[in-house]
């Protein structure tokens, strides 16, 4: 129960549909017994696809996770149904538009919710016009419905375009460090969680490597913060250039920086790190001189928490600061605390 309140409350688009599923239920059910029970059967069956489609579609959220397509299908349906009620239904009909405009800028992106609802609005004035009575009492009944739901549109479009890009900003804020533009601290931790909960559960494997710049207290003290930040920038940016995309980058604080690699070997971490290690020596370019950086490295393993897991990562990391900087140190790998002295290998070494 607690984690379905949490998805709920983390997810706002699972939220909405689950919001419409419930209303569907509670609000078209009672419609679809009353028109079967007075024998309007074609207003009932569409009513009664409507809840169905409804409850696959928040099924299908719920098990997937995946919003989008259960809110396209939706709009789909209900623009579709909508259309239909109102051509049977006449006036009576109509009013159920002004729901749909709002539904659909709810549950798809503005510009496809435009699409769906413009499309259902112009089929049910083309089809009052070709058949006078039917739908609308006169052309300037449909001239007026049409202007209302246009500017209800409009307005509607407009708040969803603004919900969606503060929803947007605010996952940004809350996951990423403003000054590179990598995962922040928060991301990492969850991230880090999820990967533990994977390994154990699928056996996925994980590697991570804690990345520090050398020195890096001489580029702020003798050039300045500003410049202390454009190498960090650049940073950020050499180590996603050097790694896959699915490897996630994150800035744990200061200069340094955690690196997490899924379906990576030890040996494939080595071989990452050392690219790492020789890209920032070639192309990390401080206002006095090349930067460089070292590298602690660790494979997920039988590691109780991940805080013994970046544990692991990090003892290796003041190896290759004792060492000399400039270099990488992996964990053999043993998913206990550090037991045995860990490989440290430069790039030359590598390749020898
Ligand atoms: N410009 C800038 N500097 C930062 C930021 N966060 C931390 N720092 C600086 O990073 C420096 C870290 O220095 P140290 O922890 O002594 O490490 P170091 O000089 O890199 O030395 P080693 O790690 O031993 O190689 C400090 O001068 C911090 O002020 C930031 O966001 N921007």
């Amino acid at each position: 129960m607690h984690n379905i309140w949490m998805r709920l409350k983390d997810d706002f688009q699972l939220s909405i549909i689950t919001l419409v599923g419930f209303c569907s239920l509670i609000g078209i059910t009672p419609y679809t017994v009353f028109r079967l029970l007075e024998g309007n059967l074609v207003v009932g069956l569409v009513d009664a696809f409507l809840v169905c489609s409804t409850m696959l579609a928040v099924l299908y959220a719920w098990r997937t996770g995946n919003t989008l397509r259960p809110g396209q299908f939706l709009a789909v349906v209900y623009s579709i149904g909508t259309f239909l009620v109102a051509m049977k239904l006449g006036v009576n009909g109509l009013f159920w538009f002004y729901t749909l405009i709002l539904f659909n800028f709810f549950v798809v992106p503005p510009l496809q919710s435009a699409l769906a609802t413009f499309s259902s609005l112009l089929a049910i004035c083309i089809y009052g016009y070709l058949n006078p009575g039917v739908v609308f009492e006169s052309h300037y009944q449909m001239t007026s419905f049409f202007v209302t739901c246009l500017i209800a549109s409009f307005f509607a479009s407009v708040f969803a375009y603004r919900g969606r890009r503060q929803r947007v900003q605010l996952v940004e804020l809350a996951t990423l460090d403003p000054l590179t533009r990598v995962g922040n601290r928060r991301a990492m931790d969850s991230e880090l969680e999820i990967a533990l909960a994977e390994h154990r559960r699928y056996g996925t494997r994980y590697g991570m490597l804690v990345l520090d710049l050398d020195l890096f207290k001489e580029v702020n003290d003798s050039h300045g913060h500003k410049a202390g930040d454009r190498v960090l920038i650049d940073f950020a940016r050499i180590i996603k250039q050097s790694c896959r995309q699915s490897d996630r980058l994150f800035r744990m604080g200061g200069e340094e920086f955690v690196l997490l690699l899924p379906k990576l070997s030890r040996e494939g971490l080595e071989k990452t790190a050392g690219h790492i290690r020789m890209s920032v020596a070639e192309h990390l370019k401080g206002p006095g001189g090349p930067v460089t950086v070292s590298i602690g490295g660790c494979v997920l393993d039988q590691h109780a928490s991940v805080d013994a897991w970046m544990h692991e990562a990090d003892l290796c990391l003041y190896e290759a600061k004792d060492e000399g900087r400039d270099r990488f140190v992996i964990s053999p790998g043993n998913g206990s605390e550090k037991k045995g002295e860990p490989m440290t290998q430069t790039e030359n070494e590598l390749s020898l």
